[in-house]
């Protein structure tokens, strides 16, 4: 049984069929990346997921429980979490006091400094645990939103363009966590357009194009595939990924 899946999922705005039909299912320990060009319909199908927008029709299942009709906060009780692109944490507090806000109300007192040491160390935010969230470069404070994320130990992790605006070793760095969640059972969907990370992460990867599910499969899969190379990647980087999945350095 998928951990999330949707059937048929429909979403117009007015006149506007942003998701059109979209099958997608997660089994539990998958990272499943989602693609597509800009206005695709990532950020809905998102939104779709986490309950910030009702379906026009179609149902979304979460193990195998009928979500549909429950708001954002029943999700997440039942173990969704979203990391969104623009960071919510606040900024006047320092990187420890942002995550026991997070995390204050769900650990006994007694093993909260604790957990949050944990954290600090997977979020390779120790030695800044001290400083203002605010005063943290754009990649931490990533990092911080992803630990405020992951504090409540979720089942299904929704990460909203998790590298965008960082360097390609942050970028790297946020890969090897999103492994090592998924290495301790979490299933993550991501929307992302950096396709290195596709690379470094993803078991299977959602092409959507004009609101519906345009290709799927393994990353080597949808770079080969010329019509996706035509709507999204662009003909020679689609070309010289392939190439560079067969280990053919000169093309
Ligand atoms: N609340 C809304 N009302 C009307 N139209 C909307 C709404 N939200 C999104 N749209 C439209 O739906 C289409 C898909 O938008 P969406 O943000 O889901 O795409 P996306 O794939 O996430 O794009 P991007 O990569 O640029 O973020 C766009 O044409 C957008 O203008």
């Amino acid at each position: 049984m998928p951990l999330i899946e949707t059937r048929a999922l429909n979403k117009r705005f007015g006149g506007l069929h942003v998701t059109n039909n979209v099958d997608l299912a997660l089994e539990a320990g998958e990272v499943h990346c989602l693609i597509g060009p800009n206005g695709a319909g990532k950020s809905t199908l998102f939104r779709l997921i986490l309950g910030e927008h009702s379906p026009s029709s179609g149902a979304i299942l979460f193990a195998g429980e009928d979500i549909t009709a429950l708001k954002p906060f029943q999700r997440i009780r039942r173990g969704m979490s979203v990391k969104f692109q623009v960071p919510g944490i606040f900024k006047a507090l320092s990187v420890r006091q942002n995550l026991e806000i997070a995390m204050q109300h769900h650990y006994p007192p007694a093993s909260l400094a604790e957990e949050i040491d944990k954290l600090l160390a997977f979020l390779n935010l120790s030695a800044d645990a001290k400083r203002l969230a605010g005063n943290l470069s754009h990649g931490q404070k990533q990092w911080l939103e992803i630990g405020m994320a992951i504090s409540l130990k979720p089942r299904l992790l929704l990460l909203d363009e998790p590298t965008a605006g960082m360097s390609p070793e942050e970028t790297f760095a946020t890969g090897e966590m999103v492994q090592r969640l998924n290495a301790e059972g979490m299933t993550v969907l991501a929307v992302e357009h950096d396709m290195a990370f596709v690379r470094q992460v993803a078991h299977k990867v959602t092409v959507l194009h004009l609101g519906r599910v345009f290709a799927q499969g393994s990353i080597d899969e949808i770079v080969a595939n010329e019509e996706v190379a035509a709507i999204y990647l662009g003909q020679t980087t689609a070309h010289e990924t392939a190439h560079e999945a067969a280990g053919d350095v000169h093309a």
